[in-house]
């Protein structure tokens, strides 16, 4: 069990919630840990590696120890209030050695997960959101779980589906395969799938596919992700969908947020990371003149999309981009529906 122990003067009130940037020691663990000033929060595929990449080029901003994405908030299904119980475990990814350095989390997936508790428990954080056009920022997380060979092509028609449908999904026990929907909610309960997928089944019988009805993809077309889309069970089902209405997944920060364009993120990354780095207590004077290039893990051209998709993603979010004009009338949005 971890405990807090204060650090004083930055953490007051050791039994209170503690604040962006705090500094702890932690029963049973060596050394200090600071809350993160920082939190790069998504969007998914939008950007943020690169952003981050950026960022830690000032020597005083530093990332978790093992430099990984730290999920504390995705799980959209977990309660605030047991986040806000056991904050010393996210503590403990964060641990400082100089007392000059400030740390941040990046990890895309916040932007659909429990915002409300990473506003709660870190009230004071630069929270930084890149937003890249959700039709292809939907289009790259396909390609993504496409690679990792979480898409599969339905082989003999199940209930409502016919063979060529395209679905992301989990695979289960058993060599059953379970359509996406809630699997990135509840990626914090993998273990539970089998079980959330029961109750699924007993609702909606098409979402899993046995073994032998279906087979993964492991590399996509544009073609897949029509077929994909085509597929897509009730509204708000698809994370792909869901995590480009960005207005709504903004509104518990509050405004609170700072906002970047993806457009911009790609034609002068170091700009936009010296404006972000302006909004916090760090030494701008030490942030390197010349930046070591941002290198991407995997450097894909996917084709573009089918028109007919392209119609479609623009319906789906002319509403939801509209109202992030309202929201960030800053943002230029250049090719957004
Ligand atoms: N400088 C710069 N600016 C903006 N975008 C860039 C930049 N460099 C890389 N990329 C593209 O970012 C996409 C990956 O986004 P993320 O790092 O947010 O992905 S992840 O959520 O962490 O998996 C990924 O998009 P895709 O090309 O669609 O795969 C990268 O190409």
């Amino acid at each position: 069990m971890t405990w807090l122990l204060p650090d004083p003067p930055q953490l007051r009130n050791a039994s209170a919630t503690p604040i962006a940037g705090a500094c702890v020691r932690l029963r049973n663990r060596r050394g200090r840990f600071c809350l993160p000033s920082v939190v790069v929060i998504g969007a998914m595929r939008a950007g943020t590696s690169a952003l981050t990449h950026y960022l830690l080029q000032h020597p005083h901003l530093i990332r978790n120890a093992d430099g990984t994405e730290v999920h504390y908030f995705s799980d959209p299904f977990e309660p605030t209030r047991s986040l806000l119980k056991t904050w010393p475990t996210y503590a403990a990814r964060f641990p400082v050695a100089a007392t000059t350095v400030q740390t941040l989390d990046k990890t895309a997936q916040y932007l659909t997960g429990n915002m409300d508790a990473l506003r709660t428990l870190l009230p004071r954080a630069h929270i930084v959101a890149v937003l890249r056009e959700p039709g292809q920022r939907a289009y790259s997380e396909f390609f993504h779980h496409c690679r990792a060979g979480r898409v599969v092509e339905v082989t003999k028609r199940v209930g409502p589906l016919r063979a060529g449908a395209v679905l992301r999904g989990d695979a289960l026990r058993g060599g059953r395969f379970a359509a996406a929907a809630i699997c990135y909610g509840a990626r914090g309960r993998k273990k539970q799938l089998d079980e959330l997928y029961k109750l699924r089944e007993e609702e909606n019988p098409a979402w899993i596919l046995n073994k032998g009805t279906y087979r993964v993809l492991g590399r996509c077309a544009a073609r897949h992700f029509d077929r994909f889309l085509a597929a897509s069970p009730p509204e708000g089902e698809w994370t792909e969908l869901g995590a480009g209405r960005y207005a709504d997944l903004l509104q518990p920060l509050g405004g609170a947020v700072t906002l970047v364009d993806a457009a911009d993120l790609r034609s002068d990354a170091g700009a936009v990371a010296r404006r972000v780095l302006g909004g916090l207590r760090l030494d701008a004077a030490l942030y390197p003149r010349h930046l070591e290039p941002y290198v991407p893990s995997h450097v894909d051209a996917p084709e573009p999309l089918l028109p007919a998709t392209r119609r479609r993603l623009d319906d789906v979010y002319r509403g939801p981009n509209a109202a992030l004009r309202r929201l960030a009338p800053d943002l230029k949005l250049v090719g957004w529906s």
